[in-house]
């Protein structure tokens, strides 16, 4: 373990500085981007006035013959678009450690367009050594590059071993920002009989004892993803960084979608994966409290203005933890005014402008 008085140092001499914070931004979603096809890449500058991350992917869904076209189109559009401007993230997924592609996607990155790159996402992390190795990497290329803000690491946990070694993972370095589900590597890596990408199964379930009549059982579907995603919650916030869901790939299920992301929504995660411009509105939707509960959070905030003692509002006790869990919802309604005016509205809270 490295000393506590080091471990906020650059690993690199010239290289910036670690945030002792992470810089506070919303990011409902990590809209996912293939960079090798034009096309799509094309809507990147109004995709980036539309979500609050895009993330160009190098790793898998890139087809290996289309890997180096993949970072040529990522670096193209991190310089066609002033991201920072928009208040959207710029991210991009490299390819796993064992690959032979990642030592170019950072070095050409870095170098080309470090600068513009708040967040590195790395594939399939199994323990703190993947991390560890990043870092140093990252901080000889940004000493290299004159790269003045730190770019920050955001791990997929998508292995058995990552699981079992998250909590090491979360605190693994002070450029950490956060975590994300990787559902379906996850499932391989487990030996999960599905095949999907994210979401439940129908024979996931619990069901009732057998009625004397024999008549139908009730039934319910359970999460699969349940004891992943509160690990990883747990995790992350012990650890000050973000939780996120990752992907859902069943694009013409919304209603499944969004059930899974308002699940780690609840459970304490800030965003999800999207895919597909069709989950953009879902995740928008389901990342921001709702309104009513904004509106109970004021009041908690409103009844106990120190934060302190035990209150009455609608017959329930309120006390200093309720009044956690209000700030909690309070300080994301007032990230996202700040972004959307329309939600700023039905907040009763102050957007961008301060009306
Ligand atoms: C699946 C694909 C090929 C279907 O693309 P399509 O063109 O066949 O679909 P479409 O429904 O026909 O698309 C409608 C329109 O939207 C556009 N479009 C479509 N997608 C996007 C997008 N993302 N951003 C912006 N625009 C997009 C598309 O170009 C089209 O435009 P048009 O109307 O002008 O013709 C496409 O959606 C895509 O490439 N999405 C990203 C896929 C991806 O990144 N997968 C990897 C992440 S999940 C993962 O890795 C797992 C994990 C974590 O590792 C683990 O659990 O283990
Ligand atoms: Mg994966």
């Amino acid at each position: 373990m490295k000393l506590p008085r080091r471990f906020f140092q650059p690993l690199a001499t010239g290289a910036p500085a670690p945030f002792r914070e992470l810089p506070v931004r919303l990011e409902r979603m990590i809209h996912f981007v293939p960079p090798h096809n034009d096309k799509v890449r094309a809507r990147v500058p109004e995709l980036a006035t539309q979500v609050d991350v895009v993330l160009g992917n190098l790793e898998d869904a890139v087809p290996a013959d289309q890997k180096l076209a993949a970072r040529k189109g990522f670096i193209a559009m991190a310089r066609a678009t002033d991201f920072a401007a928009a208040g959207t993230g710029l991210w991009t997924r490299i390819n796993a450690l064992n690959s032979p592609w990642i030592l170019d996607d950072l070095f050409e990155i870095v170098t080309e367009v470090g600068d513009r790159l708040d967040v590195v996402m790395v594939p399939k992390v199994e323990g703190p050594w993947d991390i560890h190795y990043v870092d140093q990497l990252l901080a000889q290329l940004e000493a290299r590059a004159g790269v003045t803000k730190p770019i920050l690491v955001h791990a997929i946990l998508e292995t058995a071993e990552g699981v079992a070694n998250v909590d090491a993972i979360a605190c693994a370095s002070p450029r950490m920002h956060g975590m994300s589900l990787g559902p379906a590597d996850l499932a391989a890596s487990r030996g999960m009989k599905t095949t999907r990408v994210g979401g439940g199964h129908p024979d996931y379930r619990v069901i009732a004892d057998p009625s004397p009549d024999g008549g139908p059982r009730a039934h319910a579907q359970q999460d699969l993803w349940h004891y992943t995603i509160a690990r990883m919650v747990d995790a992350c916030q012990a650890n000050g960084i973000k939780a996120f869901y990752g992907p859902f790939g069943d694009f013409s299920d919304a209603a499944a979608c969004e059930a899974q992301f308002r699940n780690a929504f609840l459970m304490g995660c800030a965003g999800a994966w999207t895919l597909h411009p069709s989950q953009v509105a879902l995740a928008k939707s389901v990342f921001a409290p709702d309104p009513a509960e904004v509106a109970f959070a004021l009041r908690i905030l409103e009844a106990m203005p120190d934060g302190t003692g035990a209150v009455m509002l609608d017959g329930k006790m309120q006390d200093d933890a309720t009044w956690k869990q209000a700030s909690v919802i309070v300080n994301l309604a007032r990230l996202v005014a700040a972004k959307d005016p329309d939600l700023a509205r039905s907040y009763g809270l102050p957007g961008a402008a301060g009306g």
